[in-house]
């Protein structure tokens, strides 16, 4: 039965790739779940599925919380007003865009193997496991997408410790992919970190808040070239530099076909 089911899933997935790629590649990027799994979605021609392959709607991670301080607050509010801007017949969409975030990514991810459904039920997200509020990574994300740049704000919580009272440079690494990612992923589809490059040039106090300032640098084939600055929210201190390469992939990389 269950050898019957893996071979039927077999078949299936090449078909499904080709039509998944499409649908990501006419709409350009996969700038967040909802886009991925709306894609899914018109691959399988299914009008009616629902936007999200979970059974409970998620909870979007990047919204304000309680454990927000207010400079935290101060730079969502900054660019949160520039998603909207007012023109004479009103508002309408500004150049920015916040991103949700989740804590789950694609269900049907196995990393190449047939990852067991405990496995696959309890995986999360690295930076949105934990459900306290204000103890790891608290970020949100907002992208522009004409300039290709995104920005990030992100308040270090104090599980986050490395150096006392400073910021782990592991747990800035997680950010600056997260954010790198972020951008490759909206810009170009499904890609994978294959180069990550750091220069740590002054310590983050843990509770502190900066902000990761990302940018396209080129793309050659299927190499997506992105630059990360991290610095002080009024940007008169530099925390890290980074440039990160990215490779385009296609699902079967994921699936493990
Ligand atoms: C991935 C899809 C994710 C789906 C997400 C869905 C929803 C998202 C929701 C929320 C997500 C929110 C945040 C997450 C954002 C980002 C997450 C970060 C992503 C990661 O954290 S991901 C984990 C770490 N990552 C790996 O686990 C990769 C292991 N690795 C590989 O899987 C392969 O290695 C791969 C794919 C990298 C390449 O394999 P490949 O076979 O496709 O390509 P190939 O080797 O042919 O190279 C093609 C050209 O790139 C050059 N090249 C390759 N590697 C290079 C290197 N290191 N340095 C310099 N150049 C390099 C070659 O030299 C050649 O260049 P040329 O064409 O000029 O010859």
């Amino acid at each position: 039965m269950i050898r019957r089911c893996l071979q039927a899933v077999r078949r299936f997935i090449p078909h499904y790739h080709a039509l998944f790629q499409d649908a990501v590649s006419q709409r350009g990027l996969a700038e967040s779940p909802e886009l991925w799994c709306s894609a899914h979605r018109s691959a399988r021609g299914l009008s009616k599925m629902s936007l999200w392959p979970f059974s409970v709607s998620p909870r979007d991670f990047s919204q304000p919380n309680t454990s927000w301080n207010a400079e935290m607050q101060e730079v969502y509010d900054h660019y949160n007003a520039l998603c909207e801007v007012k023109t004479e017949e009103g508002e309408k969409k500004g150049p920015w865009r916040k991103l949700p975030s989740y804590n789950r990514s694609l269900k049907y991810a196995t990393g190449g193997v047939y990852l067991s459904k405990i496995i696959q039920s309890k995986a999360r997200l690295f930076t949105r496991n934990i459900k306290e509020h204000g103890a790891t990574f608290e970020y949100v994300v907002f992208m522009n997408k004409q300039e290709k740049r995104c920005v990030c704000a992100f308040q270090a919580g104090h599980l986050l410790e490395g150096p006392p009272g400073h910021v782990h440079g592991g747990a800035i690494a997680t950010m600056i992919d997260t954010v790198t990612g972020t951008l490759a992923g909206y810009l170009a589809g499904p890609i994978m970190t294959a180069n990550l490059n750091i220069n740590y040039r002054s310590p983050i106090p843990l509770g502190s808040v900066v902000v990761l300032h990302s940018a396209l640098d080129r793309t050659e084939g299927k190499k997506i070239f992105v630059t990360c600055r991290v610095t002080s929210t009024d940007e008169s201190k530099l925390h890290t530099e980074a440039t990160a390469l990215f490779i385009s992939v296609n699902m079967g990389h994921l699936f493990g076909t």
